[in-house]
């Protein structure tokens, strides 16, 4: 069955990482990146989750895991070291709960993508969890594609966006102006620093629309 890939709000929301070695803090991070309330259970952890524990940034229990730790728990993932411990966090959760095996696929609710994150641009790839390597080679490939550049151009191209739907144009306009916005030149003005002159571009192409298109 093919997998549904969604951006998941989870700013607030209850997760439960079992074990605090490498493969969890990959987790975590990502988790404490997008807002989520975040407990970990683990005897021992890796550095970094020691420094999230001791910064607050999540609650830290270090001792084995028990099946009482996934209550209320939106999302659960198990990554110990251990297959009987990571099958235990499993059996102990609800149809209700997102469930993240990290050495089990199949028992996986939901997998975790590679990301290359550019601000608000994330491309998010997943090879349905039949070769991990790939999606991580691939996210390094297209991260050369796309460099830290497309961190403004992504707010670039929103806050003009919101500007264009600010307006009360027809839909065709619209949509012509917001395909001329997408037009390479705006990137490459944002590469080589030449923001006036991009805003300036972009602000005549807006005006132009609005007198003309009315
Ligand atoms: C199903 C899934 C469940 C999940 O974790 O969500 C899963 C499962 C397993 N991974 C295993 C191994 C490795 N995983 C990585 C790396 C990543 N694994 C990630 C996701 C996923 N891994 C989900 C499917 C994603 C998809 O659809 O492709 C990434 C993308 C995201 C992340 O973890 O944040 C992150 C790259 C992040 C990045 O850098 O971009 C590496 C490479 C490395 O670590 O350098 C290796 C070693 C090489 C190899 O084995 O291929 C094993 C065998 C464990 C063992 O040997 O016991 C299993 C279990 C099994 O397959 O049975
Ligand atoms: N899905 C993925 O992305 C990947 C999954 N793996 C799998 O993940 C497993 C974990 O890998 P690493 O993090 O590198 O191992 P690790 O050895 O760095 O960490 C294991 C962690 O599990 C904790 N732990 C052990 N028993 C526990 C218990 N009863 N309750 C709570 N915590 C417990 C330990 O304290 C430790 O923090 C590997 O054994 C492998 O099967 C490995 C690579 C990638």
């Amino acid at each position: 069955m093919r997998l549904y890939p969604m951006m998941a709000k989870l700013q607030g929301k209850r997760c439960l990482v079992v074990g605090g070695g490498q493969v969890a803090e990959r987790k975590i991070g990502s988790l404490l990146a997008a807002g989520a309330d975040v407990a970990v259970v683990s005897p021992s952890c890796s550095q970094a989750v020691e420094e999230w524990a001791g910064a607050g940034s999540l609650v830290l229990f270090r001792r084995p895991f028990s099946p009482e730790d996934v209550r209320e728990a939106v999302i659960v993932i198990a990554a110990t070291n251990d297959p009987a411990v990571n099958l235990a966090v499993y059996q102990a959760c609800g149809p209700h709960q997102w469930v993240n095996v990290v050495d089990r696929p199949d028992l996986c609710s939901f997998t975790v993508p590679s990301v290359v994150e550019r601000g608000d641009l994330q491309i998010a790839i997943s090879t349905g969890g039949h070769n991990p390597g790939l999606a991580k080679k691939l996210r390094r490939q297209v991260e050369t594609q796309f460099g830290p550049e497309y961190v403004e151009y992504t707010a670039f191209l929103g806050a003009m966006r919101s500007r264009v739907l600010a307006l009360s144009l027809d839909e065709m306009r619209k949509r012509e102006l917001l395909s001329e916005l997408l037009d390479d030149r705006f990137l490459h003005w944002t590469r080589t620093g030449e923001r006036e002159r991009r805003d300036l571009e972009a602000e005549k192409l807006i005006e132009q629309t609005r007198w003309t298109g009315a």
